[in-house]
């Protein structure tokens, strides 16, 4: 049946259900207007930052218009390496309703984008949301701006409807979220005594289900320390007849030094670096268990010939539950095409480590420095070597034992008539864990979008079903939070 046997008032939730159905079309059409919004923080140019000021102007208003108390925060400006200076744009911060007696919710989302161009192959224009077949594509559509909206529209449904919000409710919208939200967790611990002083819960709808169909709720995300090691020799380049033979050569170095880290069946070779990791239980294998996931499908769509692992268990755990070492790249390489005779005369290696409970980022730091070190001491190279850690993103993880994670799964069963995957994130949401370390809170995220909703890639969408459905899932979640609060 529609209704859980909970009593959540069923004439109220058919009301609600009732209007979101019959305003769907307003729905999408508010989501092509704020597609069509080019805020791209990513590129660093003065036409994309008056779209992201002009993006933060229309959300204010529209939250305005729902009867929020609108504050839009001014974040100052951004310092490029390059000396230039580029404003942020503001951090939305709004209320709705301060009922001591209601539980208060507040939701994080960001309005900004990654860049796209029609270009890089999208089948149509990327900043007009464009419906076929039920998915409604545009840059944004799933990352972010058909959750903030599916969010406000569960609001506004209630407001339509005459009817008192369930629970109190708080926003926070960024809009450099894709750039690194730049000075957020300044303005968190700005905020944390203020702001956030009678919030209790905090959701956060920025990542994708692990299916097409089946509703999950994410309770961790791994973390990232970003590294990038120097090779110098000197600050130009050489020949490589007039020189080679006779140099320590820098890209030799980096290849050894990068070739140390991890082996090939995906094994981090950085000593004690599996040491802080969380032992695995037996309660843990069966979770993993109970999630459904094709792995031939999996496979297929993501177009490998083979993963790493062969079965279903292995490949999550390996996911979401143990570190990955990836390399990204190296600056200063010659990677142009052609035969080019050159010795590079300073190279830097990227490379990262996605981090999960309980490994720590200043240990990893110091492990890594230490490693590469060794290698490069072995080596009698003397060329310069320098090892820095650019990014330090803790990994979080929550207690699904929460109230707010036995509501969503509640509204989950009512919308969708199913159990939700509980599912963790192999990539970072770094605001996820500042919440929890700052504001005290218990955070949640519950994602509205489908696996193949293509989040930063080509052709982005999100499917009308999963904006309509994930508005009612945030309306039936207001009601079953008042509820268990
Ligand atoms: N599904 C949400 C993904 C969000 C995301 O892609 N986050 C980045 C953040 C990051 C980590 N290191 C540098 N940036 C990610 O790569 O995980
Ligand atoms: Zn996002
Ligand atoms: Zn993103």
């Amino acid at each position: 049946g529609m209704f859980s046997s909970h009593s959540l008032p069923p004439a109220l939730l058919e009301k609600v259900f009732q209007y979101i159905d019959l305003h769907q079309d307003e729905f999408v059409q508010t989501l092509k207007e704020w597609v069509a919004i080019e805020s791209d923080s990513v590129q660093p140019v003065p036409r994309f930052r008056q779209e992201l000021f002009r993006m933060m102007a229309v959300a204010a208003d529209t939250l305005q218009r729902l009867g929020a108390r609108v504050t839009s925060v001014d974040m100052g400006s951004q310092q490029l390496p390059d000396g230039q200076s580029l404003p942020i744009p503001p951090v939305i911060l709004a209320e709705l309703g301060n009922d001591p007696t209601k539980g208060t919710v507040c939701f994080y989302g960001h309005l900004d984008v990654q860049p796209a161009d029609q270009g890089d192959g999208w089948l149509t224009d990327p900043y007009v949301l464009t419906e076929v077949d039920g998915k409604l594509y545009g840059r944004g559509a799933t990352d972010n701006k058909g959750p903030v909206l599916a969010w406000i529209n569960a609001v506004s449904a209630f407001r339509a409807l005459e009817q008192d919000l369930p629970v109190n409710i708080k926003f926070i919208i960024e809009g450099m979220e894709e750039a690194g939200s730049v000075a957020l967790e300044e303005l968190v611990e700005k905020e944390k005594n203020r702001f956030f002083s009678g919030v209790d819960y905090i959701v956060i709808s920025d990542n994708l289900w692990i299916s097409q169909r089946k509703p999950a709720i994410t309770y961790g995300t791994r973390g990232n320390s970003y590294f990038t090691v120097e090779v110098k020799c000197r600050d130009q380049d050489f020949h490589s007849g007039t020189f080679g033979g006779i140099l320590h050569e820098p890209m030799a170095d980096l290849v050894a030094l990068l070739g140390s880290l991890v082996d090939s069946s995906g094994h981090i070779l950085v000593p004690g670096i599996y040491d802080e990791v969380a032992p695995l239980t037996e309660e843990e294998i069966n979770t993993y268990k109970a999630i459904h996931l094709d792995l031939e499908e999996y496979r297929n769509s993501s177009r490998v010939e083979k993963f790493l692992f062969d079965t279903k268990e292995e490949i999550l755990m390996h996911l979401w539950r143990y570190p990955s070492l990836s390399i990204h790249g190296i600056e200063g390489a010659f990677d142009e095409p052609g035969a080019k005779t050159v010795i590079p005369g300073q190279v830097i290696g990227k490379f990262s480590i996605r981090l999960v409970p309980h490994m720590n980022v200043s240990v990893v730091e110091k492990q890594v420095t230490r490693h590469l070190e060794d290698v490069f001491s072995k080596r009698n190279s003397s060329n310069k070597m320098v090892v820095s850690m650019t990014l330090g993103l803790h990994p979080w993880i929550a207690n699904v034992n929460d109230t707010q994670y036995l509501a969503a799964k509640r509204a989950i069963r009512t919308v969708f008539g199913t159990e939700p995957d509980m599912i963790r994130d192999g990539s970072t949401i770094p605001i996820a864990k500042m919440f929890q370390e700052i504001v005290h809170k218990s955070v949640v995220l519950i994602p509205l979008g489908a696996v193949d909703d293509g989040e930063h890639s080509q052709n982005e969408k999100i499917n009308r079903w999963n904006y309509i459905e994930g508005t009612k899932l945030f309306a039936a979640f207001f009601l079953e939070m008042a509820q268990l609060h």
